[in-house]
C-alpha cells in the first residue's frame, strides 16, 4: 500500500481554494457501476436499520458514538470497502474509518445546520450517492457577536454532485456549523466555493432529485471487549 502520506500529497488538486482550511472536493471518486451497487445496498438493508427524522431518514452503522466509547459493530463488507478506500486517502490520520451515516433526503428535504462534534477524529468524508445536493457552512453563533440570524452567518456552499467526495477537516470541522436546506432545487450563487470543480456555472439551478449520502468518519474510543454475559 502507499503510504497515506504521498497520497494525501495527491489529494491536495483537489483543494477547494475558495472555501476556508480544509475542503477536499474530488468529483467522481466513484463509478457508476460502485454507485447503483452502493444504492442497492442501502435499499436492500433491513427495515429496521433506518430511523425516520423529521425531513430525512438515516441508518447508523458501526455502532452508537458515545463519550465512554462506542462499542464497535462490524461494519458489512460494502461499508467496510468504502472506509478502506476513503481512509486510504490518509485523511483519517492514518487509522481506517470505522462509522458510516448513510442519509436519504427526498427533494424537499435537509439538515439543520449543526457541528458534527468531539467523538469523531475531527474529519469526515462524504459519498453523494443518486443526486447532488448543496451544503451550506455557517459561522458559529457567538455571544460577543449580539444577536444574528442563520443569514448573517451563512458564509458558503458546497456543490456535492452525485459519486463525489467531500473530505472536511480543521476549520472547516472544527469551526463551521454545516447542513441542508430543504428545497428541491439550487440556484448555483458565486457563494458556491467550488463550482468549477464541480463542473457548473453561476446561474444554473439544478433540480434534486432523492440523495443517498454515506457520511464515513473514525471514532477513536472504541470499547473493544465485550461484556461477558453472566459475569457482573
Ligand atoms: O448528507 C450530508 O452530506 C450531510 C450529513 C451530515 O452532516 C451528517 O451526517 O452529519
Ligand atoms: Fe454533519
Amino acid at each position: 500500500m502507499e503510504r497515506p502520506s504521498c497520497i494525501v500529497e495527491d489529494l491536495k488538486q483537489f483543494v477547494v481554494s475558495e472555501a476556508p482550511q480544509t475542503a477536499f472536493y474530488i468529483p467522481d471518486f466513484i463509478s457508476e457501476d460502485e454507485e447503483s451497487f452502493l444504492l442497492q445496498q442501502v435499499y436492500k438493508s433491513p427495515k429496521t436499520k433506518w430511523t425516520q427524522l423529521s425531513g430525512r431518514r438515516l441508518q447508523n452503522w458501526g455502532g452508537l458514538p458515545h463519550p465512554k466509547g462506542m462499542l464497535a459493530e462490524t461494519l458489512p463488507d460494502w461499508l467496510q470497502s468504502c472506509c478502506e478506500k476513503v481512509s486510504s486517502l490518509g485523511v483519517f490520520g492514518g487509522k481506517t474509518a470505522n462509522h458510516v451515516l448513510v442519509n436519504e433526503y427526498k427533494p424537499g428535504e435537509g439538515i439543520m445546520a449543526h457541528e458534527d462534534g468531539p467523538l469523531y477524529h475531527p474529519t469526515v468524508g462524504t459519498i453523494s450517492l443518486g443526486s447532488h445536493t448543496m451544503l451550506d457552512f455557517y459561522r458559529p453563533v457567538l455571544a460577543a457577536d449580539g444577536p444574528q440570524t442563520q443569514q448573517n452567518r451563512y458564509l458558503l456552499s458546497l456543490l456535492l454532485r452525485p459519486r463525489s467526495l467531500l473530505v472536511l477537516q480543521d476549520d472547516m470541522y472544527r469551526q463551521l456549523l454545516h447542513g441542508i436546506q430543504n428545497r428541491d432545487r439550487d440556484p448555483l450563487t458565486d457563494r458556491v466555493a467550488n463550482l468549477s470543480g464541480a463542473g457548473a456555472r453561476p446561474g444554473e439551478t439544478l433540480s434534486r432529485g432523492t440523495r443517498v449520502s454515506l457520511t464515513i468518519r473514525h471514532v477513536p474510543k472504541v470499547i473493544r471487549t465485550r461484556m461477558v454475559l453472566g459475569r457482573k
